[in-house]
């Protein structure tokens, strides 16, 4: 491309020069027939909006507030793994990409710089998000490691009990990245083909039992007292013989930071989750990355916000390239929405610039749809703002 790119969709195809191609797959494909990474956009595309005219929009604020921290725009970034096949300083350039921008990081548990690395590359809210593994000492341990560092909520991905299948890494022999924060935790060796070995990884180390609710059996093998490393230096206790009615008890009695479940798509599971206690859900199918053929996470999202009843909030991912999806999202009942690609296209295009830029230009076309539709300020946004196919079926009964 000659000109600046002024978009997400240049930066993807800036992307998609700059990186070798196994890369720029491993970022951009999905799962199967990726009729899901299709759809998670093509749904936006079918959601019109109702603009409102003669309303004073002198002045905007995009700027709200998520389980209590100000963020300048509604957009946080989405967690996703291994930065460093983008950019050499992986993570940290996100990081700092994220706090110029006033937003808020979640950083994947997968991520190529360490919890602490980022943690002190600038000062800025983040949340960490983690897979339950196998081995719940393990897990516990990250945990703690996060909230050391001053991460303010765990988000917990709930739709990865086993890795979606991702044909093109299996064709391009895709290769393991390493694992920064697992490093001296467990063998992050992997025996099998290039292509196969993230989903290998991921069925040896992934808690595929973690369930609503928990047997105690389990309970007390995974909750043994458990000596660390010397090279770690800590004992840490996890209460052997305690049981737990859940696995989000359990999670509660390892951290006292906020959880968020990451991967709700239904209205059953949604309620689960907060009679389960949890404190925001997060609509999302991983991209289109784990199970083809989920529905768009903006189609799905008014029936979880109706089952929430308004009782935590509500964030959603999926297919987020443009300002005026962020606006549809909202006036549907989303708190916030994540990105994950476009964050990725940025930072694989221009560095840290790129990221940065990609944040800057969807807080831009938020403004611009806020301004066109008379709404000055996020709370001015509202389910009358925004017609979907259902509404005009409706509309024909
Ligand atoms: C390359 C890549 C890596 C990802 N890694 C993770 C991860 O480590 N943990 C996780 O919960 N989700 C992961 N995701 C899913 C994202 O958090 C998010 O759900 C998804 O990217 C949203 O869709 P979008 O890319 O269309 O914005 C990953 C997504 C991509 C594209
Ligand atoms: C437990 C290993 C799997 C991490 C995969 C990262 C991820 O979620 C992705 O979508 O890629």
């Amino acid at each position: 491309m000659s000109s600046e790119p002024v978009n997400v969709n240049d930066f993807k195809e800036l992307a998609r020069s700059a990186l070798p191609k196994m890369y720029y797959d491993f970022y951009a494909g999905g799962a199967e027939d990726e009729h899901t990474l299709r759809e998670n956009i093509r749904a936006f595309h079918s959601i019109t909006i109702r603009p409102r005219v003669l309303v004073d929009v002198s002045q905007i604020d995009m700027s709200t507030t998520i389980l209590g921290h100000r963020i300048s725009a509604p957009i946080l970034v989405a967690p996703t793994s291994a930065h460093m096949l983008a950019f050499h300083e992986g993570e940290l350039a996100t990081a700092r990409a994220a706090a110029a921008a006033q937003t808020i990081m979640v950083l994947s548990y997968s991520s190529t710089r360490s919890i602490e690395e980022v943690a002190s590359s600038c000062d800025a809210v983040r949340f960490f998000q983690l897979y339950v593994f196998k081995r719940r000492d393990i897990t516990a341990l990250i945990v703690q490691r996060a909230e050391r560092c001053g991460y303010k909520a765990i988000v917990v991905t709930v739709d990865t009990p086993w890795l979606g299948r991702r044909e093109a890494d299996m064709k391009n022999k895709m290769v393991a990245y390493p694992k920064k924060n697992l490093e001296g935790l467990m063998s992050v060796e992997i025996n099998s083909e290039p292509g196969v070995q993230l989903r290998t990884f991921a069925k040896a180390t992934v808690d595929a039992s973690l369930s609503w609710k928990v047997s105690t059996e389990s309970c007390s093998d995974s909750y043994h007292t458990l000596k660390m490393s010397a090279s770690l230096g800590c004992l840490i206790s996890f209460g052997a013989y305690t049981s737990y009615n859940s696995d989000i008890e359990w999670l509660r009695s390892i951290t006292s930071l906020p959880i968020l479940l990451k991967g709700i798509l239904t209205r059953e599971d949604a309620t689960k989750a907060v009679e389960a206690g949890v404190d925001g859900i997060l609509v999302s199918n991983h991209g289109g990355r784990q199970l083809d053929f989920t529905p768009p996470t903006i189609l799905v999202l008014e029936e979880v916000v109706q089952a929430v009843k308004g009782k935590v909030p509500v964030l959603l991912d999926g297919g987020v390239r443009r300002g005026t999806d962020i606006f549809k999202a909202l006036a549907l009942g989303a708190q916030a929405v994540l990105t994950g690609r476009a964050v990725l296209f940025g930072l694989s295009a221009k560095g840290e610039e790129g990221a940065r830029t990609v944040l800057e230009m969807l807080k831009n076309e938020l403004e611009t749809t806020m301004a066109l539709s008379g709404c000055p300020s996020i709370r001015d946004i509202t389910r009358n703002h925004v017609r979907t196919q259902y509404d005009k079926l409706q509309a024909m009964l």
